[in-house]
């Protein structure tokens, strides 16, 4: 049975997207051949300006997540997400809204009042938020697809570093859950898929490779590696200090032995 998650009534079976803050054909064509991608963002200001666009490398069948990066309000990103429609750019948007020009941390309460006016007009909603609970329950309660916490600040290939408050998300929020922005190795792809992570959106760390074909396949070989992980149940972590076994204590505790016989 293939592992498959499901946005918008269209089906993944690979679980990484590319992201698009950094974006050339080098990139796009990695994405596709070697991490296997089905879904790419595109900044929407690029697909208006570039000539010759960008979409005319993208192949039919992969699905295209235009992006409102630029925004700095609901209102802003919302007008950027309609006119991604009218360009033909499809129903799905990552909503990003950013005011601070320093971290490029998203604003989360504006985040959820463009999430909740585009899932109002039929668009399938995947808002790029800072991990938190609170404000995840909110995205979801105003239509979001999936919800899209970063793992550090865009760009700065750093890992994990909302490793915790990304469990509880990947613990308690029903829709899927997409770590994107800050994954810098695919060692770090690979841990947030054990945890739990629907799917891995990046960007910087494959663009900023010296052989960006070779570790567009490493990411997706570690997203692979990292979901099977997780399928799989991983074992038991002993507390430090805890009492150490092996599967000869194991087997001695069955025959009733304390040690091995002479
Ligand atoms: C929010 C944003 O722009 C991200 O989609 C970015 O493209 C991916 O982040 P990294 O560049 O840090 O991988």
């Amino acid at each position: 049975m293939t592992d498959t998650f499901t946005l918008g009534g269209h089906e993944f079976s690979s679980r990484f997207i590319l992201g698009s803050g950094k974006f050339n054909l080098e990139l796009v064509r990695a994405a596709l051949d070697h991490a296997g991608a089905q879904m790419i963002t595109l900044a929407v200001r690029r697909a208006n300006t570039d000539a010759p666009s960008i979409l005319d490398h993208i192949p039919a069948g992969i699905t295209l997540l235009p992006n409102t990066s630029g925004a700095r309000t609901a209102e802003e990103a919302v007008r950027i997400a309609r006119l991604a429609r009218e360009l033909g750019c499809g129903d799905f948007v990552k909503v990003e809204v950013i005011r601070d020009t320093k971290y490029l941390l998203p604003d989360n309460q504006e985040t959820i009042r463009a999430t909740e006016i585009l899932a109002g007009e039929g668009f399938v909603v995947l808002p790029y938020m800072h991990p938190d609970l609170n404000v995840a329950r909110d995205l979801v309660g105003a239509g979001a697809a999936a919800v899209m916490p970063l793992a550090a600040p865009i760009g700065s290939n750093r890992g994990l570093a909302a490793k915790e408050f990304l469990q509880i998300l990947i613990d308690e929020i029903e829709v899927p859950i997409i770590v994107d922005a800050g994954i810098g190795r695919p060692s770090q792809a690979c841990e947030a898929m054990e945890m739990g992570a629907t799917a891995i959106m990046a960007n910087t760390a494959i663009a900023t490779a010296s052989d960006i074909p070779a570790m567009a396949r490493a990411f997706r070989l570690a997203i692979e590696a990292g979901r099977e992980g997780y399928l799989a149940g991983p074992g038991r972590v002993l507390e430090r200090g805890g009492e150490a076994s092996s599967p000869l204590t194991a087997f001695l505790d069955e025959m009733g032995l304390d040690e091995v016989p002479a």
